[in-house]
């Protein structure tokens, strides 16, 4: 058994982050999607709760027809210490060997704490980046098309984008 963990926000889950889970299970046979600032909620930054990043990263793998044999969903809150952020991790999560990342701390901390490291490649990264997919959630410029169809709807049904205008204060009502 070969296990690796993806650590990210996901604020939202869109088609890069799609991309780099299909990447990983061609290399693994099990992948653990690690929901990271999992306290933080109602930011520009961090618009949704751990809750919503679960159910619209597995509403994405249904669509996608990812088994759920094949990767769990682990939400971990920050902690203060980076240097021992990899051992917090360690106890949350199935054993794993390797991890997937770009981000360079993470994938700095993982280094030192011995995990075999799995850079994927950036997948249409201009496009497929969340701080782009918030800002056109605020301005009204369509972002439905860089995120799986069963993500756009879901944060449609929750009215996601709508709290993200209200908490910037954009929202005229
Ligand atoms: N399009 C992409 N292609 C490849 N890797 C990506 C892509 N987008 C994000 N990643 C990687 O996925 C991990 C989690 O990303 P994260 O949730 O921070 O998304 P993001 O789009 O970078 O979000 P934000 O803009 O909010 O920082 C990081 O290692 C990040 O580098
Ligand atoms: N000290 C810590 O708690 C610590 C250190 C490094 C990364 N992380 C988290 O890992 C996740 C990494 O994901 P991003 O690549 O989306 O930033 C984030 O949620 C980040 O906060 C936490």
């Amino acid at each position: 058994m070969h296990r690796g963990i993806y650590p990210g926000r996901f604020q939202p889950f869109h088609l890069g982050h799609l991309n780099v889970v299909k990447w990983g299970l061609e290399r693994l046979d099990e992948l653990v999607i690690l929901i990271g600032s999992a306290q933080e909620s109602h930011t520009l930054s961090n618009p949704f709760t751990a809750g919503e990043r679960i159910e619209m990263i597995r509403r994405a793998m249904r669509e996608e027809g990812i088994s759920g044999d094949r990767y769990y969903l682990v939400p971990i809150p920050d902690i203060l210490m980076n240097n021992v952020w990899a051992y917090h991790v360690k106890m949350y999560v199935p054993s794993f060997e390797a991890v997937i990342a770009r981000n360079p701390l993470v994938l700095r901390l993982f280094k030192e704490a011995g995990s075999e490291i799995l850079v994927p490649p950036s997948f249409n990264r201009e496009k497929y980046n969340s701080t782009l997919i918030r800002k056109y959630m605020i301005t009204g410029e369509e972002w439905e098309g860089l995120v799986p169809s069963e993500v756009s709807s879901f944060i449609k049904s929750i009215k996601g984008d709508e709290r993200l205008r209200e908490i910037v204060g954009t929202d005229k009502r």
